[in-house]
């Protein structure tokens, strides 16, 4: 969605945008191009090794290996004056899909790995997990409905022997019938991807971290992939631009006196329908956008995204030790 994103963004000459998703370094080259400076961020190792040869020499990157999440301090460092614009455009890339030495597809049989960066692999999660984690986990990071099923079909296969490869997980969501629109295994592989990488954790914070980051009139672009992802963007735009994204009999609305953001998109773009045509990734984004207004940043947008907007196990004790590993 580059063109949307570049319309929403909207660098120019001198300004500093942070691209929180380097990948392959579309966007980063889109956002030179307009002659800004960009700070960009990608956890994995090989995207940024990839991209000091792609952009060699290029004054105006300033390479960062280390998850989104560090927006706020990094920003500090390489722009003291704030962030003229960030951009996250959310998930795995498709370098990353289709190597499958790196375990994150269940079309291809690779080792059981699913890390964007250092951390725990699926591997050591699946055969560590208790029943009762992987089920919560299944559920509510891949809405999966069949959760408890799968969780005790990955216990009874690992007390048999050591699940380390992606055919051997996918192997026990069942083959893909004529009726089922997506592989049985979909759900279950992005629960664990995400809970490895602590994705939608990294989301809010980052989401926070830009609140801090970017300066009076910068804008803030996300591009999500999946409903959780989604879900989560929205609602914090909700609760940063105007009030708490209630308004049901149980959640009020409560109005926040200083909105930090101004709302760009009431409603997420989607890509355009060529590109929807030439990458069926991009049938699923959805792009939401906002301006940063004056108003200070505070703990309030945290306390009622906490309570409102994740899934509770982003915030839980689980997720937080095994993203410190
Ligand atoms: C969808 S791709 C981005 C593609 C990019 N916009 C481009 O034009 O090539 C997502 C990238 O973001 C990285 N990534 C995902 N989550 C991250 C996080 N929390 N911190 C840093 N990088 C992350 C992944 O490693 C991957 O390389």
């Amino acid at each position: 969605m580059l063109p949307e994103v570049l319309e929403a963004l909207k660098p120019s000459e001198g300004q500093v945008v942070a691209d929180g998703t380097f990948g392959a370094g579309g966007y980063t080259a889109g956002i030179l191009a307009t002659g800004a400076k960009v700070l960009a961020f990608d956890r994995d190792p090989t995207a940024i090794a990839a991209g000091k040869e792609r952009f060699e020499g290029e004054e105006r990157l300033t390479l960062i290996e280390r998850p989104f999440d560090s927006i706020a301090e990094e920003a500090a460092e390489h722009a003291p004056d704030g962030l003229d614009g960030a951009v996250f455009d959310l998930g795995v890339s498709s370098m990353q899909i289709d190597q499958s030495a790196r375990g994150f597809s269940f079309q291809k049989d690779g080792p059981l790995d699913m890390r964007m960066g250092d951390g725990v692999s699926a591997e050591e999660a699946i055969a560590e997990l208790t029943q009762d984690e992987l089920k919560t986990i299944l559920w509510q990071y891949g809405e999966e409905r069949r959760a408890g099923l799968l969780a005790a079909a990955i216990v009874r296969e690992r007390a048999k022997a050591p699940i380390t490869t992606t055919a051997q997980l996918a192997a026990l969501a069942g083959p893909q019938r004529a009726k089922d629109k997506i592989h049985p295994a979909t759900r279950m592989f992005q629960a664990i991807r995400i809970f490895v990488n602590d994705e939608l954790g990294q989301l809010v914070r980052a989401l926070m971290g830009a609140e801090e980051a970017l300066k009076d009139g910068g804008r803030l672009v996300v591009v999500t992939f999946h409903s959780l992802e989604d879900r989560i963007t929205k609602k914090f735009l909700t609760i940063a631009s105007a009030g708490d994204g209630g308004g049901s009999r149980h959640m009020p609305v409560i109005e926040r006196p200083d909105p930090s953001f101004t709302l760009e998109t009431r409603k997420a773009l989607a890509a355009s329908e060529d590109e929807a045509a030439q990458n069926p990734r991009a049938r699923s984004a959805k792009l939401r956008a906002a301006t940063r207004t004056s108003a200070a940043p505070t703990e309030w947008t945290k306390e009622r995204l906490r309570s409102l907007g994740a899934p509770s196990l982003v915030f839980s004790d689980l997720q937080a030790r095994w993203s410190q590993h």
